[in-house]
């Protein structure tokens, strides 16, 4: 059991994902593919290999903005019904053969409606892919369970009408609601009015928050809005003194271990178990987190919030869910108990009847990790 996961052994492993963009997962090929099946003719390149390099780069900037700019390109060629149920269909496929068991994919539809599509036709063609992938999947020995999240841009005036779609779609594989985008400058409660409604419906909703913008966001999002996790969340450690680093004596009251101090919406945020979906590698792209050895998740881990670990964007962070664990083994030094964790902890916190989530975990992860933790060395 004190062997280090390798990331082999971390690929094999049941692993659950809550955070992962549509639009952000397109395979290179796909994309030069669907430009010339589309007429799309911005691409920077029409090589595989060097489009894959062109989004790496072009998203390190430590700027969101500037992260979120490269959508763009792969977008444009997400506006017909076939690059959706084909886009869709690989997300499933390419998560499955990573080992992910539990997925839930995110994608705004109001951004796929350039090609005459309607909201509904967006969704379906999705619902369609979704569904193909999984089956596909399936045959393939490596089954695994998506649903879909239908995120509403910041920036935009939709949110309302997003959300009453995935109150509509939520019984044919619309597991909830997101807002993304630009954070700074657009509040949560820009779009209190869907997130009202979606309480009224009893259905569950995330909130990217904490990520381009601090404490205030995150505040809004629980707060005002109600959210039920946070995407990525990260910036919540500005609430927190970090005694261990200070070596301060006596910690008193609001900490575990006696190492950090937490200010109220830190504690809230922990008390409440509040779900944080994290994405270290995207965190470094975007400049929420400085780099990996000093990504807020070892402090968080530590603290015993309720972490999780995600891709975000696989295309523009060139990066795997198994890749994510993998880093963070080598920076933390994890072991398959903490993997364990973060897994446990992301199902715990799907979008999922309660029955549902326990079947996974019990039925699929615990075991998995338990079989690969006694095979190690
Ligand atoms: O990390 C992110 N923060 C905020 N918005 C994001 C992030 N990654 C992707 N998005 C945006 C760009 C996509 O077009 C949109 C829907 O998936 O969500
Ligand atoms: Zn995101």
């Amino acid at each position: 059991m004190s062997q280090r996961p390798s990331l082999a052994d971390i690929r094999r492993a049941p692993k659950a994902l809550l955070h992962d963009h549509l639009d952000g997962g397109l395979r290179p090929r796909t994309i030069v593919e669907l430009a010339d099946a589309t007429g799309y003719t911005g691409l920077p390149t029409r090589d595989p290999d060097e489009l894959a390099a062109w989004f790496l780069a072009a998203s390190q900037s430590g700027a969101l903005n500037r992260y979120l700019e490269t959508f763009g390109h792969t977008v444009a060629v997400m506006q017909t019904r076939a690059s959706l149920v084909r886009v869709a269909t690989e997300c499933a496929e390419d998560l499955a053969a990573d080992g992910v068991v539990y997925a839930e994919v995110r994608y705004a539809p109001e951004l796929h409606l350039e090609g005459g599509l309607s909201l509904d036709e967006v969704i379906e063609a999705v619902q369609e892919g979704l569904t193909e992938g999984a089956q596909r999947a399936a045959r393939q020995g490596t089954p695994i369970r998506v649903g879909a999240l239908l995120t509403a841009m910041r920036h935009a005036a939709r949110s309302r009408e997003i959300a009453e779609l995935a109150v509509r779609y939520r019984d044919v594989g619309v597991a909830g609601f997101d807002i993304a985008g630009a954070e700074a400058g657009y509040p949560p409660t820009r779009h209190l009015d869907a997130f009202e409604y979606l309480r009224r419906e009893n259905a569950h909703f995330t909130i990217h928050a904490g990520e381009g913008f601090g404490l205030p966001s995150i505040w809004e999002a629980l707060q005002w809005c109600g959210a039920d996790r946070l995407g990525h969340g990260v910036r919540i450690v500005d609430d927190i003194e970090d005694l261990a680093e200070s070596a301060a004596p006596d910690a008193g009251p609001g900490t575990l271990s006696g190492t950090a101090k937490l200010g109220r919406l830190a504690g809230y945020v922990r008390d409440k178990r509040i779900p944080l979906e994290m994405c270290p590698t995207s965190n470094v792209h975007t400049g929420a987190a400085p780099s990996i050895e000093r990504h807020p998740i070892g402090l968080l881990r530590r603290l015993r919030f309720r972490v999780t670990v995600n891709t975000d964007n696989r295309l523009q962070s060139a990066t795997t869910l198994s890749e994510e664990f993998a880093k963070l083994v080598e920076v933390f030094d994890y072991g398959w108990d903490d993997l364990e964790w973060f897994n446990v902890n992301a199902m715990k916190s799907a979008f999922l009847p309660f029955d549902q989530r326990l079947s996974i975990i019990n039925g699929h992860i615990k075991p998995g990790f338990a079989r690969l933790a006694w095979a190690a060395p």
